[in-house]
């Protein structure tokens, strides 16, 4: 989809929203936004004052009314502009989803014959044959075969990536292409509910539900709304009883300035933009919640294999153990393998014949087949002849052996430190009750881990690592990558209770995961990033999906949830800071517009009290456009801890949210005053 977000801002683009934000002045619409809502029954008031001179009391010079009602919509125009700026995006990205989602023709499996329907009538546990060539007309699950599948239209990745029944790559994607081999897929999902229905309607903002965080700042916008009218409202009759006169359309503007249009504006848009920034990494967040969960997250899970490593656990040797020869070692470690499609057991396969080596297919050929499997941490086969091979994890294969009342040869523990202690894996090969080697599984630490952790650690988040390998490989991998804690000899099922534990402690957890065993997990985790290469219960469970498959993805997505969180807080801030500051505009001009002798509260030394009035107005409209950039992009984020952060931003914001108005005010009231 990379490629597809280039353009995030073309002509098209900047049509669409100048136009949906016309529409958008609707009042029906603007009533959700309680903040410029009430700009806009303010504009309302000045234009009836404008319309009817003296409806609403005495006024100054309508040319001044004319001016302070179109600012008041340009206010307005400016924050549903920043909205639809943010949607547009997403729309371009659903129209280009919507190109991919094709009627095809199905041949649909029924009874043994196949059957022509067209995709859009497949409903789930439907059975379809695809063929090279063929478009995969639903989301479904691999029954049989394997084929190689162009992913590109929903993962913009051009290579190919082969899919197979069983296993963690059986799921397949509605609207990608069969390139190669035959496939027969049990569709998973109805018609209207697929991936890419679920992607289009994620990304036009139809299923965008505001977020608690959202709710609760929205809330205190509004009572801070309400609070200034009702200062504003009650200011009237004070300053009638003192016999001051104050004008509707001056009031009007006190509490447009006063009330936190700036922040009121650009909430949707930065909410928005931060569910874009995810998709732009190709990740589909199920909800604005979890992006915004992954910005608190205080505890991180990872895997080893795959996410910390590059996951091509590659088998590099044979070591024998006791009085056994390589070959011996060798060729049994084949036989083990001859069945196991995983990337382990196939690379035993090809290191058996690079090093020249031959073994005898047939005598697994009638055994039965012990699939892997992450509980047992074994795989191999039970011969016709009785004789039972096994390889797996060192410490299963020697309960194993000994179950069946085998020796454990005594230089089995160094050979397995040795491979371990050099961050390997080690698996150990048995026959029954003998155990005849070592194999070598080679994996390397991604470069770059280590900086990623420590940056993870100044943002005061704990990484765990998880592996089903051995303490000691499990130890060095950890201290190459700089994890914090690490548990090694894990099952699926302990995933769930490290997230139990960090949870009961308060903090939010994220992890990543792509096998059927992992959906539990992802479920339980606050923030879980399920592959788009993984099984359909994975996906499922998940709140999110990647859809490049790239476990270590996790990190940004925890780097942009914390920029959205940050960008809110401080253009909050900022709005605030920046509304106190327009008080020291208006409320002196407001009242030396009533009594000229209190020139002495001019303390900005502004042109004259209209000029002030103007000035302030237009400086609270133009910082809204001013401030949609960093509403889109987010703040500058750099890795701390939260606390840092917070005063950072508190300064920065803050401070800058109060010098902003004096300047800003100041130099728009020199051209102001030249009019006025
Ligand atoms: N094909 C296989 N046959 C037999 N044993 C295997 C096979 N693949 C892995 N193992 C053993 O099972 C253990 C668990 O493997 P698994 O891939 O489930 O690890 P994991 O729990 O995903 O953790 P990680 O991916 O971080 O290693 C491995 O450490 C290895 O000892
Ligand atoms: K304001
Ligand atoms: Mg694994």
């Amino acid at each position: 989809m990379s490629t597809r977000h280039k353009s995030m801002l073309s002509r098209n683009m900047m049509r669409g929203a100048v136009l949906d934000s016309f529409k958008k002045l609707n009042p029906i619409w603007m009533i959700k936004n309680p903040v410029m809502f009430v700009v806009e029954i303010g504009a309302f008031l000045v234009l009836l004052q404008i319309l009817f001179p003296g409806l609403l009391g005495e006024d100054h010079i309508t040319g001044v009314n004319v001016a302070i009602f179109l600012i008041l919509l340009i206010t307005i125009w400016f924050a549903n502009f920043a909205e639809a700026l943010a949607e547009g995006r997403g729309k371009a990205q659903a129209d280009s989803l919507k190109k991919t989602k094709q009627q095809v023709m199905a041949n649909q499996l029924i009874g043994g014959s196949t059957r022509s329907v067209p995709s859009s009538e497949l409903c789930k546990g439907d059975v379809v044959v695809v063929s090279q060539g063929e478009m995969i007309p639903a989301d479904g699950e691999i029954i049989e075969g394997l084929a190689s599948v162009d992913e590109s239209a929903i993962t913009g990745e051009s290579a190919p990536v082969i899919k197979e029944a069983g296993g963690d790559f059986s799921s397949v994607t509605g609207g990608t292409l069969v390139v190669s081999d035959r496939i027969v897929i049990r569709v998973t999902s109805d018609p209207g509910q697929s991936f890419i229905d679920r992607m289009i309607s994620l990304v036009e903002g139809a299923e965008r539900q505001k977020t608690p965080n959202e709710i609760a700042l929205g809330t205190l916008l509004t009572v801070l709304t309400v609070i200034f009218l009702i200062v504003v409202i009650t200011l009237k009759p004070i300053a009638d009883y003192l016999d001051i006169h104050l004008e509707i359309t001056v009031l009007v503007s006190l509490l447009v300035c006063l009330i936190p249009t700036t922040i009121g504006g650009l909430l949707s848009a930065i909410g928005i933009a931060g569910m874009d920034r995810v998709t732009q990494y190709n990740v589909l967040a199920m909800s604005g919640k979890a992006v915004e969960a992954a910005g608190d997250v205080n505890t991180m899970i990872l895997d080893k294999t795959g996410t910390i490593t590059f996951g091509n656990r590659m088998a590099a040797e044979f070591l024998p153990v006791g009085s056994r020869a390589e070959d011996e070692l060798a060729h049994w470690a084949a036989v083990s393998s001859g069945f196991d499609e995983t990337p382990e057991g196939r690379s035993v396969i090809e290191l058996l014949r690079r090093q020249g080596l031959e073994y005898d297919e047939t005598l697994a050929a009638n055994g039965e087949i012990i699939e892997f499997r992450a509980e047992t941490r074994m795989s191999g086969v039970d011969l016709q002849d009785g004789r039972r091979v096994r390889k797996g994890a060192v410490d299963a294969i020697k309960k194993w052996v000994s179950s069946r009342g085998g020796q454990i040869p005594g230089d089995l523990e160094a050979v397995t430190n040795q491979v371990a202690s050099a961050g390997g894996t080690p698996l150990a090969v048995a026959v029954d009750e003998v155990i005849y080697g070592i194999i070598h599984l080679k994996d390397t630490v991604k470069p770059g881990m280590k900086e990623r952790f420590e940056q993870l650690r100044k943002m005061g988040i704990r990484t765990i690592m998880c592996t089903g390998d051995n303490p000691l490989t499990a130890a060095t991998i950890a201290r190459e990558a700089g994890v914090d804690d690490y548990i090694a000899e894990c099952k699926p099922e302990d995933k769930i209770d490290v997230i139990r534990r960090e949870q009961a402690q308060g903090k939010l957890v994220a992890m990543t995961g792509d096998g059927t065993n992992d959906a539990p997990a992802l479920a339980q985790a606050d923030v879980g990033l399920a592959m788009n290469s993984g099984t359909v219960s994975a996906k499922e469970a998940a709140n999110m999906v990647d859809l490049d498959s790239d476990p270590s993805k996790l990190i940004e997505v925890v780097g942009i949830g914390k920029q959205l969180l940050m960008t809110r807080g401080a253009l909050t801030t900022f709005s605030i800071a920046n509304d106190i500051a327009k008080y020291f505009a208006i409320i002196p001009a407001m009242f030396m517009l009533a009594i000229p002798e209190m020139g002495a509260l001019n303390i900005m030394k502004l042109g004259s009290p209209l000029s002030a009035i103007l000035s302030a107005l237009i400086f609270n409209a133009v910082i809204i456009p001013l401030l949609i950039p960093i509403a889109m992009r987010g703040v500058k984020y750099r890795p701390m801890s939260s606390q840092r952060l917070l005063s950072r931003n508190l300064l920065i914001f803050g401070l800058g949210g109060v010098v902003a108005p004096f300047s800003g005010i100041k130099l728009i009231d020199l051209f102001v005053h030249l009019w006025i």
